[in-house]
């Protein structure tokens, strides 16, 4: 299979901004910017915005996803949200292990792959974020790092399963910082983590692996970051909070 043949996601993950009613004025922009993409099309809002998501995108090639989830199926996990909550509102999406949930909230490799787990038990499509810091990329240790994140996250997955995740490479250091990961770089993680697949999984499931990059993807640089051979799609922060600067991007995985 040669990338032409696998699935080109473009995903937003709108992080901690939009109200609801925010939401609904930007999905009602973005719909008829992105209809007849000929990619998938993948909006992760806050948890409040998600009832307003799944209904506004109904109709529409549109999917939402949400930021996080819960590994636990219910209990006392004050704040917490879980798979099946998640399900029963019409979400198919979620991103686990995003950087700012390893920086800011504690999560690890282990806690990524509990929740990995149980997203996939629910029947969500998860995608896996796996990524180095500027520290650990001027030690030399991106590739090790990054196999290894995507070895624990996907310990206990099954071939079966794999084909609902995704993984986007982000490295830490190009998030929200106006620096992208040359072409180059992207291509290089990339192919690292298809390699990791492929170990795993075996080279067919390898090659119909989607892998995204993220990291100040924008219109003007998604065409050479998408045109790289293991570079399948993309996880876009500050550029999916405007309905025609993530429209450009989906317009460049569609050509
Ligand atoms: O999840 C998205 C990434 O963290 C990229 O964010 P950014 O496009 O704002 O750099």
């Amino acid at each position: 299979m040669n990338k032409a043949k696998r699935k080109a996601v473009i995903a937003g993950n709108w992080k901690m901004n939009k109200t609801a009613g925010e939401a609904a004025e930007l999905i009602s922009a973005l719909i008829p910017e992105v209809a007849g993409a000929d990619c998938e099309v993948v909006i992760c809002t806050p948890f409040t915005d998600l009832p307003v998501a799944v209904s506004k995108t109904a109709g529409s090639n549109i999917s939402v996803g949400a930021q996080n989830v819960h590994f636990e199926k219910s209990g006392a996990f004050t704040g917490e949200i879980s798979a099946d909550m998640l399900t029963e509102l019409g979400v198919e999406y979620v991103i686990i292990g995003h950087s700012e949930r390893r920086q800011y909230f504690a999560e690890t490799d282990e806690t990524v792959n509990k929740r990995l787990k149980a997203a996939l038990a629910a029947g969500l499509k998860v995608i896996l974020c796996v990524g180095e810091s500027l520290a650990q990329r001027e030690q030399g240790v991106t590739s090790e790092l990054v196999a290894l994140q995507t070895r624990i996250a996907l310990g206990g997955v099954s071939a079966a399963e794999l084909k609902n995740v995704i993984i986007a490479y982000e490295p830490i250091w190009a998030i929200g910082t106006g620096l992208t990961a040359t072409a180059e770089q992207a291509e290089e993680v990339c192919k690292t983590i298809r390699e990791v697949i492929a170990a795993l999984y075996g080279k067919a499931e390898a090659e119909a692996f989607t892998i995204q990059y993220g990291g100040s993807m924008n219109a003007k640089n998604a065409d050479e970051l998408l045109a790289m051979p293991d570079v399948d799609g993309g996880l876009i922060g500050g550029a999916s909070l405007k309905a025609p600067d993530f429209a450009a991007i989906v317009k460049a995985a569609s050509k």
